[in-house]
């Protein structure tokens, strides 16, 4: 029986929304002050469960706005759920917003070591994968320039070459290959593969349903916050495929 590395149990969560529109951020505050700010709720994931076993791919599929990002957030760490509990065993390489570790200003090179220290590595340890990371992401010609100046593409590849070194016990990757070309993403899915041969779990979002299939032997296929179907790759493809 192999171990349970994520166990999602009864998640959801609430989001406050502002239902009026403000001409300034004055008459915001103004309101704020004078407590007329109306707020609706809404719940974003609804009782949500599942479980993810060591050396699992597990994919998250679903239309816009289902919850996939909220549930990697809170498995992640970065959102607290309103209600139910997350058990989450070993360290978490997170790939969520496309340059959410970035500082703009700051030089490629520079980034390589601010992401490392954000991920928990050492000043040693990036220097040795320096090198490892530049290949990777092929920025040789641009590790000296300002990552503002990164084009989307460019920015995944850094986030992902950085993201995968070492063997993370969890690999979560939110729609972040998407923005890479053909050529990147297939170099992505190779990477995701030798992690997954070495013993680690990839948490995997995409909207491209061809590479789910490719990467995913479990999937989690929310719906409007709630959990549709869970199970085995073919069998909940075909039926999402159907809608
Ligand atoms: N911080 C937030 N505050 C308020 N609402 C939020 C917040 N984050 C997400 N939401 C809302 O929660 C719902 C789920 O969003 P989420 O980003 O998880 O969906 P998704 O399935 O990842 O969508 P997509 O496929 O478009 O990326 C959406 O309606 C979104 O507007």
């Amino acid at each position: 029986m192999k171990e349970t590395i994520v166990e999602v149990k009864d998640v959801s969560i609430k989001f406050n929304m502002s239902s009026e529109k403000y001409d300034s951020f004055k008459e915001y505050i103004i309101k704020m002050i004078k407590q007329q700010i109306t707020y609706h709720s809404f719940w974003a994931l609804k009782n949500v469960s599942f479980e993810v076993k060591k050396g699992d791919r597990l994919g998250l599929i679903g239309l816009n706005g289902s919850g996939k990002s909220t549930i990697l957030k809170i498995i992640a760490g970065i959102l607290r759920p309103t209600q139910g509990t997350v058990k989450v065993k070993g360290k978490i390489a997170p790939l969520i917003e496309l340059g959410a570790g970035f500082d703009g200003d700051l030089t490629g090179e520079e980034n390589v070591y601010l992401n490392g220290a954000l991920l928990g590595y050492s000043q040693s340890e990036m220097k040795k994968s320096y090198r490892d990371i530049v290949e990777f992401s092929e920025l040789e010609n641009f590790m000296n320039v300002p990552v503002k100046n990164y084009s989307s593409g460019m920015l995944s590849r850094l986030a992902f070459a950085i993201a995968t070194i070492g063997i993370p016990d969890i690999l979560i990757v939110d729609e972040v290959l998407s923005v890479g070309d053909f050529r990147f993403q297939k170099k992505c899915e190779d990477r995701i593969k030798k992690m997954q041969e070495s013993g680690t779990t990839v948490l995997f979002v995409s909207h491209s349903i061809e590479q789910v299939k490719k990467i995913c032997n479990k999937i989690v296929w929310l719906d409007h916050g709630r959990v549709r179907m869970y199970g085995n790759t073919r069998e909940v493809c075909e039926e999402y495929e159907k809608i």
